[in-house]
């Protein structure tokens, strides 16, 4: 399977598809319910120490979780829509102040309205992730603004064509390259004086599961998302001494303007979701969830990892 920019490719047998057209022919307490006796009164001070002891750690892990991203800044690019939004969401819900990105201000402008009636705290500027210009503007009104940056999450793609890997336009090859390798390295390699100037920085790459097993008509894609889980190893080995993280993202099917063609056509529904041992299409929350999750310190010890969230799609690799 597979969605990108305009185009949406999903790999079953005998199955393509696209966004212009569609075609495929088919294929309590434990102690409570075993004891009639059990009362925490009876069993001693030890126990009632513990059952103290367990029910503040899971107030404070709960309080911790629910804001566990106060006081850090995060950049998010591509982020007025789809599973950007939700990630920018996701961290300044969970108490980060947010930077969303996008190529297109007025959609920086409507994502920034629809965040702030959330009392969510954001800025937000054009940047289209290849101009130099944009980048340096990024992180120069990130500082400007919230003073420092601790979390970079790379999620800009593209997919101007579809077609095998070794069909794809040298002109297209460049592009995707272009947009969805270089400017994550820039970007990255850009935001690292800034972020070494913070404990506990991390970078999250959103790559795909096309980057392990790749779509057959979205090669070259493919191909630049297994470069993104080749770009997070080398970096996170480079950044570990310095307690920086570099972690990924791989999403399976996710259900965003990208995957319309799939889920607006039955026959491509049925087909996709016959991949999905779930049965699901994943949602941009459910994405957003991981980034947050890795960019916390829950996952402190966690880095040069990519994470696929696809519904059981990796078990059938
Ligand atoms: N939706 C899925 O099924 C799926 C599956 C696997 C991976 N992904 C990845 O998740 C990320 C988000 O995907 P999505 O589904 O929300 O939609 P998407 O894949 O189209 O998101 C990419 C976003 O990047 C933006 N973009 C493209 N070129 C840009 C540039 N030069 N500068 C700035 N922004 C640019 C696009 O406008 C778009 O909003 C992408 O990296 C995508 O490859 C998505």
């Amino acid at each position: 399977m597979l969605h990108l920019g305009k185009q949406l490719v999903v790999r079953a047998p005998k199955l393509r598809l696209s966004a212009g057209a569609v075609s495929g022919s088919g294929q309590s307490s434990s102690l409570d319910q075993n004891s009639n006796n059990y009362s925490p009164n009876r069993v001693g001070p030890n126990l009632n120490q513990c059952h103290k002891r367990l029910s503040s750690t899971s107030q404070s892990s709960t309080a911790g979780t629910m804001k566990r991203l106060t006081g850090k800044v995060a950049v998010v690019t591509a982020s007025t829509d789809g599973i950007g939004f939700a990630i920018a969401k996701r961290l300044a819900e969970d108490g980060a102040a947010v930077v969303i990105s996008s190529r297109k201000q007025k959609n920086v402008d409507s994502a920034l309205a629809e965040l702030r009636k959330l009392n969510l705290n954001v800025h937000g500027l054009k940047c289209h992730v290849s101009e130099p210009e944009d980048r340096k503007q990024l992180f120069a009104e990130t500082i400007s603004k919230f003073g420092k940056l601790n979390i970079l999450v790379s999620n800009a793609a593209t997919n101007p064509a579809v077609g095998g890997v070794l069909e794809c336009d040298e002109k297209v090859w460049d592009k995707i390259f272009d947009v969805n390798v270089k400017s994550s390295y820039l970007l990255a390699k850009e935001a690292l004086p800034l972020l070494r100037q913070q404990k506990n920085s991390s970078i999250v790459f959103v790559s795909s599961i096309a980057g392990y097993d790749a779509f057959e008509l979205l090669g070259a894609y493919s191909v630049s998302k297994t470069a993104l889980i080749g770009l997070t190893k080398a970096a996170a080995k480079d950044l570990a001494p310095e307690g920086i993280r570099v972690n990924c993202l791989a999403p399976g099917v996710i259900r965003t303007k990208f995957s319309k063609a799939l889920y607006e056509n039955e026959s491509a529904n049925e087909a996709a979701l016959s991949k999905i041992p779930m049965g699901r299409l994943g949602t941009s929350e459910e994405m957003a969830g991981v980034v947050s999750f890795l960019v916390s310190e829950d996952a402190g010890y966690i880095t040069g990892e990519s994470i696929v969230a696809g519904g059981g799609m990796t078990a059938r690799l």
